[in-house]
């Protein structure tokens, strides 16, 4: 080991420049035998230091990014009758689970005047609810049902999976054919 490296006070050995990452471990014992005399630089080379700032800036953009992509994309989908999403990540289906329109898992079909709308709206204050905006009118009228499942589908909201989607029109309870 060279003089100039060794503390001429104190007996230890020190970097040659404190941009030094890792320094053996004998580089940090006393060449005259006191190891409590000895101080631990700890120091991280500057290319590693940008390669780690850029690593961590580059991450929380993409985290960003990904964020506002997905909010954006759900409030696209309120607005249209598309229901399917491009995955960006296949992590992002487990972190960020997709919502889709989902048809009634329970239905409130009467009787007309009441409560009904206090009732689902009152269902609806649960957050694993959501609820069709208005009266759908599948079950009871030629012109929806002709439509055809899909179609009453596409009048649900987007919900997401364990939510239950339920639908409100009072008007099946008087309807004789909804019950075929
Ligand atoms: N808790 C309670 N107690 C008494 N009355 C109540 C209650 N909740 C709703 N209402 C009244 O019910 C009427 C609306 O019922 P619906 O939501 O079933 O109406 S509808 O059949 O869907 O049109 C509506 O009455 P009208 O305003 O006379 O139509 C509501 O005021």
């Amino acid at each position: 080991m060279s003089p100039s490296k060794i503390d001429s006070r104190k007996g230890c050995v020190r970097p040659p420049h404190f941009d030094i990452l890792w320094l053996p471990r004998a580089a940090m014992r006393s060449v005259e035998g006191d190891p409590s005399d000895c101080v631990l630089v700890v120091g991280v080379s500057r290319p590693k230091m940008a390669l780690a700032i850029i690593t961590v800036m580059l991450i929380s953009l993409f985290l960003t990014f990904h964020m506002i992509y997905d909010s954006a994309l759900n409030s696209l989908q309120t607005n249209t009758q598309d229901h399917t999403r491009p995955p960006l990540l296949l992590l992002s289906r487990r972190l960020y689970p997709a919502a889709a329109r989902r048809l009634p898992q329970a239905i409130i079909m009467g009787v007309r005047k009441c409560g009904t709308r206090a009732l689902l709206e009152m269902l609806y204050l649960h957050p694993m609810v959501q609820k069709a905006s208005g009266e759908v009118h599948f079950f009871d009228r030629d012109e929806n049902y002709n439509k055809g499942l899909e179609w009453y589908r596409m009048q649900m909201p987007h919900s997401y999976h364990g939510q239950i989607t339920i639908e409100k029109s009072p008007s099946y309870f008087v309807t004789p054919e909804v019950s075929d």
